[in-house]
């Protein structure tokens, strides 16, 4: 911890410019930086829904009255610690981050693309709100940020995403005007993250956000250039400058007249954007901007396009043919394991692929996908062995309550979960378990964390060592 307030911290032209932009509330926005910082979780609704989530948590929650799915919960709870976290049911954002996902309209069937989606914070909402169907595209443009985003859609149990590690401009050469959805959360100088990362205020400079104006004014054109005729794009970042905010909308505007701003929803914390900020397009009023002294949040600001045009919802299917040997190994596991859905869909042969000995759920919609780095192009279902199929982590995760029938399903208050989570064998008394003996799916309330083989009323623990707490 440094001795320093954060006010002290800050350059001087940065005050004077908040002292500018915010005349008689600049006293309340330096009080905000005194105030302890706001922390939230998401609830994953694709794999519960928010009714039955605040019944099983076990700490305090508070709904946050602008996200549907959102909660506070108090600074000194862990939540990563617990196995509802290690299930894939909730993800740890900072409430304010949680707005831009949460004005993007995603219907599932719809293709998305999140452009800079590392870690995920808003790729797992899009993806959460396509429920399986449709497709999802995340990039990110760093190799160990697209690993990490990876292990979060793979935590989420999202089944339809192709992960790329990919320059915006290698991107759009594939994929002109084909998204329904596009979200942008621009890098950018993170003067809304202050309270969480100090050394942003300490290396705070007026020139960074004139940089970052540029690189944001040309994604800003590459996204929009990737959007169907009808479709929306939210551009959003966590700065408070106009350099990175209001500057880069006018510039779409200007740059491409097919694009139009679209009112956000209202809440009472909400800021509009300033024309004046910008090029003084009028329009500019519609984007907003989420204040650390007008809501619990640490500060945003995000803006709503819509490209002129209709949509329609025609994509190509994806058709890959399992060979003799994956059908024959997967489909004696998945009769072990009494499969019925996954994800809540009927299983589809038709998108299972092998490549060498590992096999994947391709997501249900395909495309030309030749010649971009990716990561993960759907699912990771598992490896063949010889004479068997050996399921992944991610293939758990995937699964929803109810989607298969071997399980043993132990309250989330069980000491077990957590010794399983870190790697141990577990006993099992008999009527815990589904059948005497074979692979299980162990569930924390019913929501599955990962597979064991019974052998006896020993369950061996098949948690990878890479995903151990
Ligand atoms: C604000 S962060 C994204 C946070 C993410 N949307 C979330 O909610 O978890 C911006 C991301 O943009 C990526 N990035 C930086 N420069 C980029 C570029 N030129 N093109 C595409 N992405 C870039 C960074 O690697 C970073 O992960």
């Amino acid at each position: 911890m440094s001795e320093h307030t954060i006010t002290e911290l800050l350059s001087p032209a940065f005050l004077s410019r908040m002292q500018n932009m915010l005349g008689d509330e600049y006293e309340s926005f330096l009080k905000s930086y005194e105030a302890p910082r706001t922390y939230g979780l998401r609830v994953n609704t694709a794999k519960i829904s928010c009714d039955e989530f605040e019944r099983i948590v076990p700490f305090p929650v508070t709904p946050i009255p602008w996200i549907s799915n959102g909660y506070f919960y108090p600074e000194d709870v862990r939540p990563s610690f617990c196995p509802l976290y290690q299930a894939g049911l909730f993800y740890l954002q900072e409430p304010s981050a949680m707005t831009p996902a949460s004005c993007l309209p995603v219907t599932p069937g719809e293709n998305v693309l999140d452009l800079c989606a590392a870690p995920g914070g808003k790729a797992t909402a899009l993806g959460a709100m396509l429920n399986g169907s449709g497709l999802l595209v995340a990039n990110d443009i760093s190799a160990s940020r697209a690993r990490a985003l990876l292990r979060n859609i793979e935590l989420f149990g999202i089944t339809n995403a192709f992960v790329t590690n990919e320059t915006p401009a290698h991107l759009g050469k594939h994929f002109p005007e084909f998204f329904h959805k596009i979200l942008l959360d621009a890098p950018c100088s993170g003067e809304g993250m202050f309270r969480k990362e100090e050394a942003l205020a300490r290396d705070w400079t007026p020139e960074k956000s004139h940089e970052l104006s540029s690189l944001q004014k040309e994604l800003i054109l590459q996204a929009a250039d990737m959007l169907r005729p009808g479709g929306l794009l939210l551009y959003s970042t966590c700065t408070f400058a106009p350099e990175e905010d209001e500057e880069v909308v006018s510039h779409l505007l200007e740059n491409r007249p097919d694009m139009e701003l679209l009112e956000l929803p209202e809440y009472e914390g909400f800021t509009s954007g300033v024309p004046e900020w910008g090029n003084g397009d009028p329009s500019l009023i519609r984007s907003v901007h989420l204040f650390p002294h007008k809501m619990q949040g640490e500060g945003h600001f995000l803006a709503l396009f819509r490209k002129e045009g209709r949509t329609d919802l025609i994509g190509t299917m994806s058709s890959a043919k399992p060979n003799a040997e994956t059908r024959k190994w997967l489909e004696l596991f998945l009769k072990e394991i009494g499969l019925k859905t996954l994800g809540g869909q009927p299983f589809d042969w038709n998108r299972v692929e092998t490549r060498k000995d590992k096999v994947y759920y391709l997501p249900p919609i395909g495309g030309d996908f030749r010649g971009l780095t990716f990561l993960r192009n759907g699912l990771y279902l598992g490896d063949l062995k010889k004479n068997r199929f050996e399921p992944s982590q991610p293939f758990a995760l995937s699964l929803r309550k109810g989607d298969a029938e071997s399980v043993i399903s132990l309250p989330v208050s069980d000491q077990r979960l957590t010794r399983y989570l870190k790697g141990e064998t577990l006993n099992i008394e008999p009527e815990e378990a589904a059948h005497a003996k074979g692979w299980h799916l162990l569930c924390v309330e019913g929501y599955p964390i990962g597979f064991g083989k019974l052998v006896g009323q020993t369950l061996k623990n098949k948690y990878p060592a890479g995903w151990r707490v």
